[in-house]
């Protein structure tokens, strides 16, 4: 069979086996109208403009396309067509509908929304809901079994649904994710779910977008049967008989209303879910929405349900959160595309046994980590007294992910008997890696890559965790520097899933490959960036504490930038996740940061203040907030004080009077010097595509995944109004705002920040062509 389309075949038996095959998730996708919208043409005819103004990444996309255009031309069209033809055969008694290589399908192909978000044409969207599940599968006359292995997920496990039975393998994963890109489910799944698995269950599953496992389903009702992969068929097959000659109910769950219980406890559920919904997620419109649409189906029926389903979706897939959500999708996925890397053919060795130098809080989360995904560990102290303390940090670290329910206590068990505490490097003679996680102080570093050089086998990468210092410094006395290489993990490292690699030019693309490997098996998100102080991530957000303590030293009540910072979407505001940091390390990073920017540098003497008060945030219990066990952190009055001191000395409010300015300019006041600095971590090429700088951002510095990521959302907000911003600013208050030549082009030419110059004089030229 060929390896994109449907297939159908029909045996003896009457029944027709109908398989989708689109890997690797087999997603549905859409008609042939694709090929007529704006942007299909600009890619169409791209060839014709010569290919050496196109850079490796605009060819890539191009070709990309069109082997995705053959998809979208067969798959949805292509199945309704072969439904038909099995309600017309007379050989074709029933039918099983099923997936290839191992998958029923990962849902409606989510590259069609980002379509529909670039070009804003709905009609893109095909009726996936009521012309397929409603009408071709769910009202066919024959009936229809969804042979379910791998996984069901979105439009996937819709379409399952609106079968007439379900068959799966054991642990497949089915699920409705759409929240989790901003929608919600457009294919009838808002009003099926509940009907087939109960209302609690079933808002639990679409508001946490979580996959369930088939034994689960099976439980539950959603499931009719669990059986093995060589059996799915066989089973499958004599099911839809069954049913075709009653002697198996013929469900039809869209008219199912036993497990909906009265209206009045319906309504009741669903108030409850809306309150919570309102507090865990309140920047996120389709969590509403989706409660909206079951209630609509509860009160007037599934019919009236789905119809205000497709509205409502219509409306999200547009949405900015929608937009943001999705591209964080691809971005993300897109991290492990490296060029030069992961595209010459080297193949990752395998790393079974590491070495952290340094137990504490960085060295204990890093430790925790790589034993809890079964990789063993030798952590390296400087006295017994240290690697007393850093065991115990570690075992309290896993203590916390079994009462977290986030590891089984055997695995548990079995983790910490992975690790081994050592003063000396006897242990490091068969280590495949070793990873540093000491304080931030060069000589120190220096002397120990020294020494691990000598005590660990050639083979051996030679990480570091800093989370500033120059990559080529802390090698520069070893002579085999391709193995050098920054592992830079989040804190705390065993829950952060950001990891970022930092590569000098030395470093060899086979330790950047089994690096990458390894963060996927601790399941972290992997991203490879270039080397500079603060890497990408702290690097880009080394202003952001700074153009706070700004605005404070303006006149700016600290709480007012906190909370509005919050209602941004960061879980917390930059004085909050100062506290959480502590003093000391914004100290020691700060004279890292005030050496290599100088020329863009505030300094300002509000951390300085707060240290020689007795004050180190939330490690001595007294920051800027109060920290009481059990209790939300609460504004401490007595820092305001300081506050004042720090005013006075910096002697910046006009006329010593405090500045007035709206919620959204203090958003952009703190933000838009973060966006500045993102700016030059593009220009010099640190990042290999401005959305691994979104994913880093998204992932180490939880900047709201709604929003796309940094790069992402600054060009929603438009690069000329973020630099005439920064320029009235940098006139008022100094070069701390001076806008970046990078954003001064992209401003001054109207192009995103995103996007590489050459594709978008390309697609220009094409649209414009006079
Ligand atoms: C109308 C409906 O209600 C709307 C919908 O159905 S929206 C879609 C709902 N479905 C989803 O959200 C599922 C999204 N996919 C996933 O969660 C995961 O990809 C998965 C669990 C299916 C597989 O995970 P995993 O094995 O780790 O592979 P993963 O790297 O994520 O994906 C493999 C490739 O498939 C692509 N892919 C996965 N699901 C896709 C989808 N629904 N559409 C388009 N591409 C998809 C990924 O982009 C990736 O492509 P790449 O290799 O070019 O980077």
């Amino acid at each position: 069979m060929a390896e994109i389309g449907v297939k159908m075949e029909v045996d003896s038996d009457g029944v027709a086996i109908i398989t989708i095959s689109n890997p690797p998730v087999n997603a549905f996708a859409i008609p042939s109208k694709l090929l007529f919208n704006r942007f299909s043409l600009i890619c169409l005819f791209s060839p014709f403009f010569s290919h050496s103004n196109l850079n490796q990444n605009d060819r890539f996309l191009i070709s990309d396309f069109f082997s995705r255009l053959n998809v979208m031309v067969f798959l949805i069209v292509s199945l309704k067509e072969k439904v038909g033809e099995a309600m017309s055969r007379d050989d074709v008694k029933a039918i099983v509908l099923t997936g290839r290589r191992g998958k029923f399908s990962g849902g409606f192909d989510i590259n069609v929304f980002q379509k529909v978000q670039q070009t804003g044409e709905l009609s893109l969207l095909p009726d996936v809901s009521i012309d397929l599940v409603l009408n071709t599968i769910e009202d066919a006359k024959k009936p229809i079994v969804a042979a379910i292995e791998g996984l069901a997920l979105g439009a996937g496990l819709e379409v399952a649904m609106g079968c007439h039975a379900r068959i799966a393998t054991p642990k497949a994963q089915l699920g409705l994710p759409e929240l989790s890109l901003g929608i919600i489910p457009g294919a009838g799944g808002t009003q099926r779910l509940p009907r087939l698995l109960g209302l609690p269950k079933a808002i639990d599953m679409m508001l946490t977008s979580k996959p369930i496992l088939s034994e689960e389903g099976n439980k539950l009702g959603l499931i009719d049967a669990i059986v093995p992969s060589q059996e799915l068929l066989k089973v499958s097959r004599q099911w839809a008989l069954d049913i075709a000659e009653k002697r198996k109910p013929w469900v039809r769950s869209l008219h199912s209303i036993d497990k909906i219980g009265s209206l009045s406890e319906a309504h009741e559920i669903i108030k409850l879910a809306r309150q919570q919904a309102k507090r865990t997620s309140p920047n996120l419109p389709q969590h509403q929405a989706c409660l909206d649409v079951i209630e609509e189906g509860i009160v007037q029926g599934g019919y009236p349900g789905v119809l205000k389903e497709g509205k409502l979706f219509n409306e999200l897939v547009v949405s900015d959160t929608s937009k943001g959500l999705v591209h964080v999708f691809f971005a993300q996925r897109a991290t492990s595309k490296v060029p030069n890397v992961t595209d010459i053919g080297l193949k990752p060795r395998a790393i079974k046994k590491v070495a952290v130098i340094g137990g504490g809080l960085m060295g204990s989360g890093i430790a925790t980590s790589l034993i809890v995904n079964n990789i063993y560990v030798v952590l390296k102290e400087v006295n017994s007294e240290y690697l007393l303390k850093g065991i115990q940090m570690i075992e309290a670290n896993v203590r916390g992910l079994v009462a977290r329910k986030k590891l089984a206590q055997s695995r548990a068990d079995k983790a910490l008997s992975m690790i081994k505490g050592v003063l000396d490097y006897t242990e490091f003679k068969d280590v495949d890696m070793v990873i540093e996680a000491v304080i931030e102080n060069l000589q120190l570093k220096q002397k120990i890559f020294g020494e691990i050089e000598k005590a660990c086998p050639p083979h051996c990468i030679l990480a570091t965790n800093t989370s500033t210092i120059d990559l080529d410094l802390i090698g520069e006395k070893l002579r085999s520097q391709d193995r050098v290489v920054g592992a830079h993990f989040f804190s705390p490292a065993h829950v952060m899933p950001l990891l970022e690699i930092v590569r000098s030019e030395k470093t060899s693309a086979q330790v950047i490959l089994d690096l990458m490997t390894v963060g996927k098996v601790i399941k972290k998100v992997p991203v490879v960036v270039g080397n500079c102080t603060g890497f990408a991530v702290n690097r880009a957000f080394f202003p952001y504490k700074q153009s706070a303590d700004l605005l404070v030293l303006l006149g700016v009540d600290l709480f007012r930038i906190d909370r509005l910072i919050n209602n941004f979407g960061l879980p917390m505001g930059p004085f909050q996740l100062a506290d959480l940091t502590g003093y000391g390390v914004a100290v020691a990073v700060g004279k890292i940061y005030a050496n290599a920017f100088r020329d863009r540098l505030f300094k300002s003497p509000i951390t300085d203040l707060l240290i020689r008060n007795g004050r180190n945030g939330k490690k001595n219990g007294k920051g800027y907030y109060i920290y009481e066990k059990g209790s939300k952190p609460k504004p401490d009055p007595l820092v305001l004080p300081i506050i004042e001191e720090s005013r006075k000395l910096a002697n910046l409010m006009p006329q010593g009077k405090p500045i007035s300015v709206t919620d959204q300019e203090i958003v952009e006041m703190v933000l838009f010097p973060v966006v500045n600095e993102a700016c030059r971590v593009l220009e010099e090429g640190i990042v290999v595509r401005a959305a691994d700088l979104d994913i880093a951002s998204v992932l180490g510095m939880s900047f709201p995944s709604q929003r796309g990521g940094i790069i992402f959302w600054a060009d929603l907000v438009g690069s000329k109004h973020i630099y005439a911003s920064l320029k009235k600013w940098s006139e008022k208050y100094g070069n701390f705002y001076k806008p970046s030549r990078f954003l001064e082009e992209r401003a001054m030419n109207g192009v995103p920040l995103v996007r590489n110059l050459k594709s978008i004089l390309l697609i220009y030229r094409f649209t414009n062509p006079s």
